[in-house]
């Protein structure tokens, strides 16, 4: 012991003598071999991550069942995933009546931070989880469109980092071609780091008017839901801040009845007035998913169920796709049909025919929104500001014929040629040619090759398109 202890005393003490007089020895002998080696390292890693990112194209890091599309997208295995843990916040600037935030702010985290202080946004996508950076990439689209338009129309800036690594902020008046090819690009652009996003003041109650008519000017919300193919309601609402005598109705609730039965009850009862507080009515449809809830608990909405777990419901779409496994994906594949199609409301009657025929699937859900004749994907063909009217059909086909592509194909054709969109969270089945025919590219072309964004990032229909999606 003492033998060992006195080694290690004198070695240190040559190695401290060694250090103190003649440290070249060690700069010599160990640090340069050393400097040279760790430099050697870096600049290889550094030359081959930097081929290979330019060789790969990049996707953002959020993992495909997290997200609220239909699918998970397949190029998340093989892309270069870039981290954008941007969840926050950032700012609200009620002189200029705007919200600056993050791209993984959810709509749940927006309307209760922002109807808490009195303000609102004039669209709010239903389903709390929705992003603010889906919606912006993708699109969003609610019952206040017919006056707002789409997501993008309430947005004032982008903040987005480019395939060359730089930062830049587009608005209307600056990088404006950027600005308008943002929307529906599905991050072949650049990553979104920021959003400006419109406010208004939020009143506190809002009434829903159920009535047969829509009066688009005068109404603040304006929403359809069909419950076959000769019956539906029409429901219009206003902001507003009391509420009559013995019509409040908490529709948020655990234990109320799910909102579309509850709507469908307006079917026998006719004409009604309820006052429903704002944040209930935002996320009327989150509880039962639209109506999709139905399908995987049948139960969801009996009495006994909603007041002992309805305070748990829903659950996360999220976890429901992480779960879901092969066989209840095939499930769905083969039976099952979710789209949102968008089309000139002079092409409603004719769109309502060929659901009719395809599918028929019902509730199903109408929404009217105002497209402005703004520069990018969605131009209206006349270049007028128009109407149009999202039809949103969830859930299992009742006709005999329905198979997922060949039905799917036929309905695309048909909105196609009524020059309108599909959203494409959901299936697409189109070629590019397809794709190409009803989404305008030019402005999107001219951008990508600007901002060298070919080897960067892949081209949206090859981000959507069926082969994109597992
Ligand atoms: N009421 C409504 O309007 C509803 C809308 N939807 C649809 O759901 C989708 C939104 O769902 P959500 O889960 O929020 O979004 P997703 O995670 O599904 O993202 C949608 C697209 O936006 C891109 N994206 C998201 N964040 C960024 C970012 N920071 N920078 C660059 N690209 C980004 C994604 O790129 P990447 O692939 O690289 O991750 C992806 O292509 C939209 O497509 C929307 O149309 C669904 C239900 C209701
Ligand atoms: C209001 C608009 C424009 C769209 C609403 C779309 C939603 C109803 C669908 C978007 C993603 C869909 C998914 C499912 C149900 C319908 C949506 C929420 C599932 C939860 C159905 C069950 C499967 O196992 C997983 C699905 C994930 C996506």
């Amino acid at each position: 012991m003492g033998f060992v202890s006195n080694l290690k005393i004198r070695a240190n003490t040559l190695f401290e003598y060694i250090l103190i007089n003649h440290r070249w020895v060690i700069v010599v002998f160990f640090l340069l071999p050393l400097s040279f080696i760790y430099d050697i390292y870096y600049n290889t890693r550094s030359w081959l991550i930097f081929k290979l990112i330019r060789q790969i194209p990049m996707c953002t890091a959020r993992p495909g069942w997290q997200t609220i599309s239909f699918r998970v997208p397949a190029y998340k295995s093989t892309f270069n995933k870039i981290k954008i843990n941007l969840v926050d916040i950032l700012e609200i600037d009620t002189r200029k009546q705007t919200v600056r935030c993050e791209p993984l702010v959810t709509m749940g985290q927006l309307t209760k931070v922002l109807v808490d202080l009195g303000w609102t946004i004039p669209i709010v996508p239903e389903m709390d989880d929705l992003t603010v950076g889906g919606l912006v990439m993708g699109t969003g689209i609610e019952t206040s469109s017919h006056k707002y338009g789409l997501f993008q129309h309430i947005c004032t800036a982008f903040e987005l980092v480019l395939a060359d690594g730089s930062l830049i902020t587009c608005n209307k008046d600056e990088h404006a071609n950027l600005f308008y090819s943002v929307p529906w690009s599905y991050g072949t652009l650049g990553f979104l780091t920021a959003v400006e996003i419109k406010i208004m003041p939020a009143q506190r109650m809002i009434s829903t008017f159920l009535s047969e008519s829509r009066k688009e000017s005068e109404n603040d919300y304006v929403e359809g839901i069909m419950f076959t193919y000769n019956a539906g309601v029409v429901m219009t609402g206003n902001m507003c801040n009391s509420v009559e005598e013995g019509k409040l109705n908490e529709i948020g609730k655990w234990y109320k009845p799910w909102f579309f039965k509850h709507v469908e009850s307006y079917l026998k009862a006719g004409r009604g007035v309820e006052y429903i507080p704002i944040r209930d009515y935002y996320h009327r449809h989150t509880r039962s998913i639209f109506w999709e809830l139905q399908d995987i608990i049948p139960f969801g909405n009996n009495l006994l169920f909603r007041l002992l777990l309805g305070w748990l419901v829903p659950p996360k779409v999220s976890f429901l796709k992480r779960t879901q496994g092969q066989k209840v994906k095939e499930l769905y594949e083969n039976n099952h049909f979710i789209q949102d199609m968008l089309v000139p409301a002079d092409q409603l009657k004719n769109a309502l025919d060929v659901f009719e025929k395809e599918v028929k699937i019902y509730p199903m859900w109408l929404c009217p929104f105002k497209l402005p004749a703004d520069p990018g994907m969605l131009r209206p063909l006349d270049g007028k500001c128009s109407l149009f009217v999202d039809i949103g059909t969830y859930g299992v086909p009742k006709v005999d014929n329905f198979h997922p592509v060949e039905t799917t194909r036929r309905v695309e054709k048909f909105v196609r040629n009524a020059k309108g969109f599909q959203m494409l969270y959901a299936d697409t089945y189109m070629t590019v040619h397809e794709f190409r025919e009803m989404f305008n590219h030019t402005l999107y072309d001219k951008i990508r090759k600007e901002l060298q964004c070919t080897k960067a990032f892949p081209e949206v229909y090859d981000k959507i398109c069926r082969k994109a999606r597992i």
